[in-house]
């Protein structure tokens, strides 16, 4: 377990830093991007950037900066009309970072991610290449959803939990969380009483003293949940975190002792597991009898058709799925080996039934060990 002055030490020397900016510190509530703020914070990626760290930002603000400059009084609500804005925004925070970072000869490069887009191994791999080659060069890749073309079942929604798991494929050493409140506190700052908290050595033990809520900023969109959320995927990654205001970014990023700092909880995993753990919501779900259940469980074992007694949604070979047992409980997290229509005729079958009766191509795993994590 480390203590808050190495968590603060390990922030400091990161090489690969993932930096998430919300809405609220970019923009101003009329829908505009606020240049000064946006300055400020390219000012202190630039200076961590030149030192020879490789930054990442998952800059929010795209709806919140394209709202304005469109007319609307308030962020829109109905889809359409925010994808619509999204793409308005999107231009103008990518043209303001190009300018502000371009006065610190740092190069920027746009990244849009869609979870549809990344679940997919081969996409998966495609993202993480992408992002290496772009730190290689010396760019800091600026990441956003690509709320214009995300379909509203499936995607992250907000970017707190995307910067966790940007983290996670470019294997970071450290996530800093920026917002428009100074650090964590045990309830809403607007509450009385409620008190800063420095340092979360267990994070997925201070989740049930600490009360939060969405969004209040009117422009946010997951507030202090969401938050608390990334850094839970982060400690359970290996990778520390901060949270703290925009302003704070050079302290923070420096290694003093602002905001909150959360500390790992585990060794880190490979990435590409943590990515299938924690990605987009599942599509569909195996059910599974008591021995693939135990099996399963012991976290070495495929799922095999043999034990598979249901399936339920609507899924493709390569799509998330639940792996429940019969109870109903969350066993396991996978990517399926089979559209959902192929497997109800495999269920129950051994691999060598599957063989003979339905062909070579159906003698695999429904979720192969390597694309299974339990939960
Ligand atoms: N326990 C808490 N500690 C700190 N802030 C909290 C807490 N609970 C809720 N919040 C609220 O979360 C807000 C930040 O979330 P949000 O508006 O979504 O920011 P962003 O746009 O940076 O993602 C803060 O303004 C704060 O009022
Ligand atoms: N992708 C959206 C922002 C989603 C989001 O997470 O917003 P925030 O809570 O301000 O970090 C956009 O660029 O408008």
């Amino acid at each position: 377990m480390l203590t808050e002055a190495e968590v603060r030490r390990a922030v400091a020397g990161a090489r690969t830093v993932v930096v998430k900016v919300g809405s609220s510190s970019l923009t101003k509530p009329s829908g505009h991007l606020d240049a000064g703020r946006l300055n400020a914070l390219v000012a202190a990626l630039s200076a961590a950037a030149t030192e020879g760290a490789r930054v990442v930002l998952v800059s929010s603000g795209a709806i919140a900066a394209g709202f304005g400059p469109l007319g609307f009084d308030s962020r829109p609500t109905d889809v359409a009309t925010q994808q619509a804005t999204a793409a308005v925004g999107q231009g103008l925070l990518m043209s303001q970072y190009e300018a502000a970072f371009g006065r610190f000869g740092v190069r920027v490069g746009q990244i849009l991610i869609t979870a549809e887009d990344t679940i997919r191994p081969q996409q998966y791999r495609n993202v993480q290449r992408t992002l290496g080659r772009l730190l290689d060069l010396g760019v800091v890749p600026i990441v956003n959803e690509n709320d214009s073309l995300a379909s509203n079942e499936i995607r992250f929604g907000d970017n707190d939990r995307l910067s966790a798991l940007v983290a996670n494929i470019v294997r970071a050493d450290a996530l800093v969380l920026l917002t428009d409140v100074d650090a964590l506190y045990t309830a809403p700052p607007s509450e009385p009483g409620s008190e800063r908290i420095g340092f979360v050595p267990n994070v997925a033990e201070t989740l049930g003293d600490v009360t939060v809520t969405g969004p209040t900023s009117g422009v946010g969109t997951g507030g202090m949940v969401t938050k608390l959320e990334a850094a839970r995927v982060a400690a359970v990654s290996g990778i520390p975190t901060v949270l703290t205001c925009a302003s704070n970014a050079g302290p923070a990023l420096m290694g003093d002792p602002v905001g909150t700092a959360f500390a790992p909880v585990k060794q880190r995993g490979s990435s590409r597991r943590l990515w299938i753990g924690f990605a987009a919501e599942p599509r569909g779900t195996i059910v599974v009898d008591a021995g693939a259940a135990t099996a399963v469980r012991g976290g070495h074992a495929s799922l095999l058709a043999a034990g598979a007694l249901e399936v339920h949604g609507a899924f493709s070979a390569g799509d998330p799925v639940w792996v429940d047992d019969e109870s109903g409980t969350h066993l396991a997290r996978g990517l399926a080996g089979f559209d959902s229509e192929e497997i109800p005729q495999m269920l129950g079958r051994t691999t060598t039934q599957l063989n003979r009766f339905l062909g070579e191509e159906y003698a695999h795993p429904l979720v192969h060990r390597d694309n299974l994590v339990l939960v």
